[in-house]
This record gives structure tokens, sequence and C-alpha cells, in this order.
């Protein structure tokens, strides 16, 4: 009893000292202190299917039994939302956690499988408002909605960055407290490994651990005979995972039903299960969790 009484005054103690080293660490460390992994997607090139394997991942890794947050660091092209089925807008709380003190913070919007997703696409009254905000702001403003929002308890937040090395995927790689590293997404195109490799080195150069490479749109298997063709070109994903020295987790083959699936906002590892794509998403999902528990 006296033990146990002794253990958890002890507990109670370690959780404090945490509480006030985050508490000295920033807004950013206290909104995401209850999430136990961060992984940022990263690609360099546009249009390689970061935002689909995202979504996806996150439904792989919910499927499994983990909560999961999204956030969707793409101010100017923000997709997430959509491809999750979330066309509404977040909710603005005021909350005061002492005294005289009101903050105003967000509640993320939760997708139908209890994924939650926060993205400037969920903050207008319409679809079609324009999104300027030019530099400084733009960095500003992505520190200011990840520390305004109610992220709850998770044990993975995976953030889709935009594609490239500009201030939005710098700010998310100096800022996101212990960030346990990225998954660099390529396609089998020469340009996208090229392209790819340049913000391989941004995460170098900034020490930021790279957890592994996916190879999407490696193959597609012909719906008339079942042949595997490779519209892309082939290997060019391991090869840039081997000469870059990062684990590489998968070849993500072309879904036919990929297009519907976003535009239904229904991910298509919740819409066909036992599809090579899901199956490939469920393996990543697997080698990514083994290797953070090794960490
Ligand atoms: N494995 C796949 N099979 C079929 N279509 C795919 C696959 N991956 C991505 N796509 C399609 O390719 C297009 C680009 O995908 P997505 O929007 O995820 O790319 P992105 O890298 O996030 O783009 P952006 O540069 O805008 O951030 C979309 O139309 C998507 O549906």
């Amino acid at each position: 009893m006296n033990v146990n009484l002794e253990r958890e005054q002890f507990e109670a103690m370690k959780a404090r000292i945490r509480e006030e080293a985050l508490r000295t660490k920033g807004p950013l460390a206290m909104a995401l202190k209850d999430i136990k992994h961060k992984i940022a997607i990263l690609s360099g090139k546009g249009g390689v299917g970061k935002t689909v394997v995202t979504v996806n991942l996150a439904s792989a890794l919910k499927r499994r039994g983990y909560e999961v947050c999204i956030f969707d660091a793409d101010l100017h092209g923000p997709a997430v939302p959509r491809a999750l089925g979330l066309l509404g807008r977040m909710d603005v709380v005021s909350e005061h956690d002492h005294p005289g003190h009101h903050d105003l913070r967000l509640n993320p919007l939760t997708s139908l499988k209890g994924i939650k997703v926060v993205s400037v696409a969920s903050m207008w009254a319409t679809q079609e408002q324009p999104i300027m905000w030019k530099g400084a702001h733009k960095m500003r403003a992505i520190r200011q909605l990840i520390a305004s929002v109610n992220w709850g308890t998770a044990d993975f937040l995976l953030v889709d960055l935009p594609p490239g090395t500009g201030d939005e995927v710098q700010t998310v790689m100096r800022s996101i407290p212990e960030l346990d590293g990225m998954l660099v997404v390529t396609t089998p195109q020469g340009v996208s490994a090229m392209v790819c490799s340049r913000a391989i080195s941004a995460a170098k150069e900034l020490d930021i651990p790279l957890l592994g490479l996916v190879e999407n749109m490696s193959s597609l298997k012909c719906p008339a005979c079942g042949e595997k063709m490779y519209p892309f070109g082939k290997g060019e994903g391991e090869k840039l995972a081997r000469l870059m020295n990062i684990p590489f987790l998968g070849d993500i083959p072309i879904e036919l039903d990929m297009g519907q699936c976003v535009d239904d906002g229904v991910p298509l590892v919740d819409k066909k299960p036992n599809s090579a794509f899901a199956r490939t998403l469920d393996d990543i999902a697997s080698k990514l969790t083994a290797s953070l528990k090794k960490k």
C-alpha cells in the first residue's frame, strides 16, 4: 500500500516535472505533449502522392488500433480534409485555464473512422477562399495553428508537408518538438528521385532522422490480363534509398480507383482493405511502428 502510494507520488512528480519542462519549451510543445510519435511526410517533387500516402498510412495505423492525427501543412494546396470526406469547418472554442485568461482554441475535425485532421482548408467558410500568406506570415501561421489546436492524446501525428524545401517545410522541420523523423515519398521517375534527393539532403542538413522511403505509383496491374506493368520505370526508389542510406519501406502500386476514393473522401485502405495497395500500406505501417519501438 505504502509502496504504491510512493510510486504514485513519484509518477505524479515526474509528470509535473515533464509538464514544467514542456512549458518552458513553448506553446507548440505544450499543444503536442500527449502525442507519442510525430512523423512528417516529405517528397521534394509535387504530385508524387504525398497526400494519398499520408491519408492511407493514417488509415492503416488506425486499422492497427492506433490513435492518429494529421496536420495538413500544405497552406496553398490543402487536400487532406477532402480526401477524408471532411468538408466542414473546425470549431473555435473559448477556454480559460486560469481566471481572467481566455484562449481561443481549435478543435480538429474527425473523420468517419476517427482520424483527427487540422488544415487551413477547414478554417474558412468557402472552399474558394484564396490563401495568400507570404514568407514570415506563413511560418507564423503554421506555428500558431499547431499551438492553438486541442490535439488531445494520440499515438501518431502525421504531417503532410507541401512539396519542395521552402518555408513551410523548414518551419515544420525546425519547430515540431520531438519530431521522430521523415517518411520520404518518391515515384519511379528519375526526375522525382533527383528532386527528392535534395529534400533528403535538406533533412540531413537539419539533423532530422529519415525513418524510411517509399516508392509510390511503382507498378500497375493490367485490369484486362492481370500483367504487372511499370509505366514510370522500375527500382528508382529502392536505388535512391540505398544511395541516401535510408530504409526502403515498400513499393506502393497504382490503384485505378484512387481518383474516385479521393473524390468520395474514403481512403482506399478502408474501401479495398484486401487490395495490394492496402496490404502494402499496412506493411509500411508495421515497419514504421517497429522501427519507432526500437528507438
Ligand atoms: N498509388 C496511387 N494510385 C493511383 N493514383 C494515385 C496514387 N498516388 C497518388 N495518386 C494520384 O496522383 C495525384 C497526386 O496525388 P497527391 O495529391 O497525393 O500528391 P501530392 O504529392 O500530395 O501532391 P502536391 O504536390 O499537390 O502536394 C492524385 O490525383 C492522386 O489521386
